[in-house]
C-alpha cells in the first residue's frame, strides 16, 4: 500500500491582521483514510480546511496534491483537481434550484456536433443524478428537486451540499462539521455517506465537535492546538476524554 499522504502541507502560516490563524501547521491525509480534525473553537481548523481548499490564500508554507505542489487560487481550482469541500457556510445558492446547486459550474451538456460551440444543458440527466445522489442520502423527502434552496430545511440543505461533494469529490473530500445542523437521523445518514465514500477509496477530512461521531468513523483524528497540528492520535487507542483533554490543553499528548 502506498504511504504517502494524497494531500500534504508543511509550515502553513495564515495570519488576519494581529491574529494567527495557522501558525506553522503540518498535516497529511494518507489515502483512504477518514482523519477526523478535533480542536477547540477559535484553534484554526477552518483557516485550515480554507487553506487546503483554496478558499484562503496562506502566507507561508507548502501544500502537496499527490506529492505535487499545488496552490488553488480559488475553491474552484481545488475542485478542478478532485478536492471537493463543504464549508460550514455550505456555499449553496439560495435561489437556486437543488440540482442546479449540485451542478453549480459544471453543467453536462448534450453530445453536439463536433467543435460545435453552443451544447444545450442535459436537464434529464442531470435531475435524475441529482435524485440518484440525494435517495442515497435518504433525502428523497425533498418533493421536488427543482425548488429553490431557500425553501429547503438546514438539515436538507446541508444534506444536498453533502450529497454534492459525496457525488464530485474524486480525489478529496473535506466536510466541515456536516451534522452540526443535523437532528439525529440525519446525522447517522451523513455518518453512513462518509463510510459509503470511503469504500470508494476517496479519502476524507471531517472537522466535528461531536467526539461520539469522530469516534465512530475515524482512522485517525488531527488534533489541532493554537494554530497548529498538536498530535494525531488513532481512536482506538486514545479515549475520548484523553482527545478532549489534549485539544483543550488540559493533558499533554505523550
Ligand atoms: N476572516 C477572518 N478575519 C479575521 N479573523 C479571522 C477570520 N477567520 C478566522 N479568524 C480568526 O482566526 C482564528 C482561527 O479561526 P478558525 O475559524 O480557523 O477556527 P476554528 O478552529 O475553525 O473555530 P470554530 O471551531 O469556532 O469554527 C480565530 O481567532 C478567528 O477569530
Amino acid at each position: 500500500m502506498n504511504r504517502e499522504p494524497i494531500l500534504k502541507a508543511r509550515g502553513l502560516v495564515k495570519r488576519y491582521g494581529r491574529v494567527t490563524a495557522l501558525d506553522d501547521c503540518d498535516f497529511d491525509l494518507m489515502p483512504g483514510e477518514i482523519l477526523a480534525v478535533i480542536g477547540d473553537n477559535g484553534a484554526g481548523k477552518s483557516s485550515l480546511i480554507k487553506a487546503l481548499s483554496g478558499a484562503i490564500a496562506i502566507d507561508e508554507g507548502e501544500i502537496t496534491l499527490d506529492g505535487q505542489p499545488v496552490s488553488f487560487a480559488s475553491p474552484l481550482a481545488a475542485r478542478d483537481a478532485g478536492i471537493e469541500t463543504v464549508y460550514q457556510t455550505l456555499a449553496l445558492s439560495p435561489a437556486l434550484s437543488i440540482v442546479e446547486n449540485m451542478f453549480m459550474g459544471r453543467e453536462w451538456r448534450r453530445p453536439g456536433l463536433a467543435g460545435r460551440w453552443f451544447r444545450a444543458l442535459d436537464r434529464d440527466r442531470m435531475r435524475a443524478f441529482a435524485r440518484d445522489k440525494l435517495s442515497e442520502l435518504g433525502l428523497m423527502t425533498i418533493q421536488n428537486i427543482d425548488q429553490p434552496v431557500e425553501t429547503l430545511s438546514g438539515g436538507q440543505r446541508q444534506g444536498v451540499a453533502v450529497a454534492r461533494a459525496a457525488a464530485f469529490g474524486s480525489r478529496v473530500v473535506i466536510l466541515d462539521e456536516p451534522t452540526a445542523a443535523l437532528g439525529v437521523k440525519e446525522s447517522r445518514r451523513v455518518l453512513e455517506l462518509i463510510l459509503d465514500v470511503k469504500s470508494r477509496g476517496i479519502p476524507i477530512i471531517l472537522i466535528s465537535h461531536n467526539m461520539p461521531h469522530v469516534f465512530e468513523v475515524a482512522d485517525r483524528i488531527h488534533v489541532h492546538r493554537l494554530g497548529r497540528r498538536l498530535c494525531v492520535i488513532d481512536p482506538r487507542e486514545h479515549s475520548m476524554s484523553d482527545a478532549v483533554a489534549y485539544m483543550t490543553g488540559a493533558k499533554a499528548p505523550h
